[in-house]
């Protein structure tokens, strides 16, 4: 078993190592992580090694992403699991800043996404993609990253990321990994960690309720009278609540009122056991 060739600390040490990639000619691909990893990310930094020369993992648990009632303090952090996981895999090298590293004092500016970053999630959790739009854009440029890869598990995530990108003209191209999930349906996750036996089973209920939901579409169910019929079935699952059911445009995530007329995506946040769950499927 051997661990990534390097772990850099800062961002000089990780522009040092950068720039001697560089020089060799390499391509540089970044998978953005914020540790506690699983096969879903190792899934990324795989498909990534596919994609760069020189694959870098980042593990950073970003606090502007964090509204002031989630669960940052709690978030899981295991670096020397991390490290473990990702050997022998085509991890080049590790980047693990501070949050002084990533923000140092007088640190003040802060990107943001329009429309795309207001519904769903944004809605439920405001903020939160300015943090993730200016921690990627930072881990992008900071890495000259030619490649930078994103699960669709976090779908709504990915598709802000690629109009940053596109927005901003990044010289960087914007890759997705599909989803990775359990046996039964759930994908995987960090904050699946936060689950006990009792719980954990009734969370593949999500899945199960979004699957359910593209069938009904797909068979001509108006689409509110589907959406409700998911969150009831989310609920009898066992969940306390749900955030959102919806169907959207894929690549805007208006509401898609007439499915069929463009591609879809279904898309649905609750929380059980305490803990909130995100899936999405396409349509
Ligand atoms: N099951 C999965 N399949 C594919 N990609 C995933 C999966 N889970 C997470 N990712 C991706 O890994 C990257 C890092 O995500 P993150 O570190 O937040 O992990 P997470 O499991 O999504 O954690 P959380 O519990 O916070 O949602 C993101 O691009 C995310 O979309
Ligand atoms: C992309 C990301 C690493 C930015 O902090 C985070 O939002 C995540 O892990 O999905
Ligand atoms: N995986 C998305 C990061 C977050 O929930 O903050």
């Amino acid at each position: 078993m051997s661990i990534p060739a390097a772990i850099v600390r800062d961002r000089t040490g990780l522009q040092t190592l950068v720039d001697s990639w560089k020089a060799d000619g390499a391509t540089v691909g970044i998978v953005p992580t914020m540790g506690a990893l699983h096969k879903g990310h190792l899934s990324l930094v795989d498909t990534m090694g596919r994609h760069a020369d020189k694959t870098l993992v980042s593990i950073f648990v970003n606090p502007t992403q964090f509204g002031p009632n989630e669960d940052f303090d709690a978030y899981p952090r295991d670096e020397a699991g991390d490290l473990a996981a990702l050997a022998d895999t085509p991890a080049d090298a590790v980047y693990i800043p501070d949050r002084r590293d990533m923000y140092p004092d007088g640190f003040d500016t802060a990107i943001r996404v329009g429309a795309i970053a207001d519904r769903l999630e944004g809605a439920s959790r405001p903020g939160h993609f300015d943090g993730v739009a200016t921690i990627v854009a930072k881990l992008i440029l900071t890495a000259r990253a030619d490649y930078a890869i994103f699960g669709e598990k976090d779908y709504q995530q990915l598709c802000v990321i690629r109009h940053m990108a596109a927005d901003l003209n990044l010289p960087v191209t914007i890759l997705g990994g599909t989803t990775v999930r359990e046996d039964d349906g759930l994908a995987s996750s960090s904050r699946n960690r936060y689950f006990d036996t009792e719980s954990r089973p009734k969370a593949a209920g999500l899945n199960r309720a979004l699957r359910d939901l593209t069938v009904d579409i797909r068979n001509g169910l108006d689409v509110t009278a589907a959406c409700a019929k998911a969150e009831q079935s989310i609920l009898s699952a066992g969940f306390a609540s749900v955030d959102y059911v919806a169907v959207a445009d894929a690549e805007t995530l208006a509401p898609l009122t007439t499915p069929g007329a463009r591609p879809g995506r279904v898309l649905a946040a609750a929380r059980l056991h305490g803990v909130r769950l995100i899936d999405n499927l396409p349509l």
